[in-house]
């Protein structure tokens, strides 16, 4: 059985971290799911808990890292393949790992661009989700169903470039219409290693999981992608150069990165999630919605980012999908020095240059936090239950964090969520109610 450390490096083919001690036998199966946050790596971890070292090893060389891959991805599946591991931890990584200078300055660099970006960013997503929303009655006055997934990310694109870059796509239609197209591809290469696509197993572990794709295959749309935003996103190209000592080169590449992986791919994978949960329920969740929306703010009233302070159930079930389905499951960083990580019953000595990896799905439905935790509650954060946002670990860190150059936590952390708090709020305004899934918008209703 590997170790949760190391499993990272093992699936990944990096070289492994020191050898450790000899394991233990793995613990008992009824062995909680661990759930309390690592604090600095200074502060010491509760006393009465047994110190334990992370059971599992490396197994055999090559044959090993095979035979765990098929498991995550093929014979178990990533659940079950980490429930058998039995070590989730909720990791707030609060200094190790990201002491380095430049990483910290291109981490502020993405925070003073979304607060650069904050002045426009509610009147460009609202917006484009006007645009977005027309298209899709169109489509199913057309048709009889919108397919969604394309129309959402040509928003988002365009949304996110004048937000983010400060560059209008409309003014460059190659653009508009390839970019979306360009990340995909480009995401999908980075991503592909990690993904089973679950058609050729188990030669998909050789064809598809052992290589770094060569950018070649993306370079013509990256190169359209960069040249765009040296062209029309020059202000905030040179708050990179001025005050964050980036060359032109190193900011433009990662503006591409915040808007193109964190920023494009987060909410193309959270978004349809979010329709699809409240699009699916039976228990007159839209009629709530409706209501709250509507008495905070009127149908026609425009929103802020203030306003959703109030919508209470709006922004529960944000929260909810985001615990349920956390859209990146997977997080790891390397100890920079040797550290106690608790998790409800244990305490777990990691040494400098091991790798730890968290699963987030796990811990998001951890029984000893989350009451009925398999079951989406749409008033879980409602009320006493927003005490509960300091268990909401989908960005890296608490719900009641912040981000910071210390820290790993998402830097658009309080973007996402207003933001799909605001979506869920303006569409519960134009409609009273729809219907559809996580690719499909089937009906929308409106009594104005
Ligand atoms: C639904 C959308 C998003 C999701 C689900 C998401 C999720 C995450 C997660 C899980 C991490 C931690 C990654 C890791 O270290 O393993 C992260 C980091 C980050 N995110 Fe987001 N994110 C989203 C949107 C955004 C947006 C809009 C921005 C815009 C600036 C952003 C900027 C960042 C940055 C810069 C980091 C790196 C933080 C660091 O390494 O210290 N993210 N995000």
């Amino acid at each position: 059985m590997a170790m949760a450390t190391m499993m990272m490096s093992r699936m990944m083919g990096m070289s492994p971290p020191p050898v450790p001690p000899p394991p233990p036998p793995p613990s008992s199966s009824s062995s909680p799911l661990a759930t309390q946050a690592l604090s600095a790596p200074s502060s010491r971890p509760p006393t009465n808990l047994p110190t334990r070292t992370i059971p599992g090893s490396y197994g055999w060389p090559l044959l090993g890292p095979i035979s765990d891959r098929l498991d995550y991805f093929w014979f178990q599946g990533p659940d079950t393949f980490f429930r058998i591991l039995l070590l989730i931890f909720h990791v707030f990584m609060e200094s190790h790992d990201t002491t380095s200078f430049d990483l910290g300055q291109l981490k502020n660099f993405a925070m003073d661009i979304l607060k650069r970006g904050s002045k426009v960013w509610v009147t460009e997503l609202l917006g484009n989700l006007d645009k977005f929303l027309d298209t899709i009655e169109s489509e199913i006055s057309t048709n009889g169903s919108s397919s969604y997934i394309p129309h959402l990310q040509s928003m988002l694109f365009n949304f996110l470039a004048k937000s983010i870059l400060g560059a209008d796509p409309t003014i460059d239609p190659d653009i508009a219409n390839s970019a979306p197209f360009t990340l995909n591809l480009w995401l999908g290469l980075q991503l592909l290693p990690t993904i089973s696509v679950r058609v050729i197993q188990p030669l998909e572990e050789i064809f598809l999981h052992s290589y770094t794709y060569p950018h070649a295959l993306v370079s013509g749309g990256y190169q359209k992608l960069y040249h765009f935003i040296e062209r029309h996103g020059q202000e905030v190209v040179q708050r990179g150069e001025i005050d964050f000592g980036l060359s032109a080169a190193d900011a433009i590449h990662n503006l591409i990165f915040v808007l193109g992986f964190n920023a494009f791919g987060g909410f193309s994978i959270f978004l349809p999630t979010l329709f699809a949960a409240i699009a699916s329920d039976k228990t007159g969740l839209q009629a709530r919605l409706r209501e709250e929306v509507r008495k905070m703010n009127g149908s026609s009233t425009r929103l802020s980012f203030d306003s959703l302070k109030e919508m209470e159930l709006v922004n529960s079930v944000v929260y909810e999908t985001l615990r349920l389905n956390p859209p990146v499951a997977l997080q790891y960083a390397r100890a920079r020095k040797d550290f106690q990580l608790a998790s409800h019953d244990s305490v777990f000595d990691i040494k400098e240059g091991e790798l730890l990896c968290g699963y987030q799905p796990l811990a998001m439905r951890d029984g000893k936090v989350f009451d009925e935790p398999e079951s989406f509650k749409p008033d879980r954060f409602v009320g006493k239950g927003k005490e509960l946002l300091s268990n909401l670990f989908w960005s890296n860190g608490p719900q009641t964090g912040s981000p910071s150059e210390s820290n790993k936590q998402c830097a658009g952390k309080d973007y996402v969520t207003l933001s799909a708090s605001l979506i869920v709020a303006h569409m519960f305004q134009r409609y009273d109610s729809f219907s559809g899934d996580s690719s499909k918008i089937t009906a929308v209703e409106t009594t104005k």
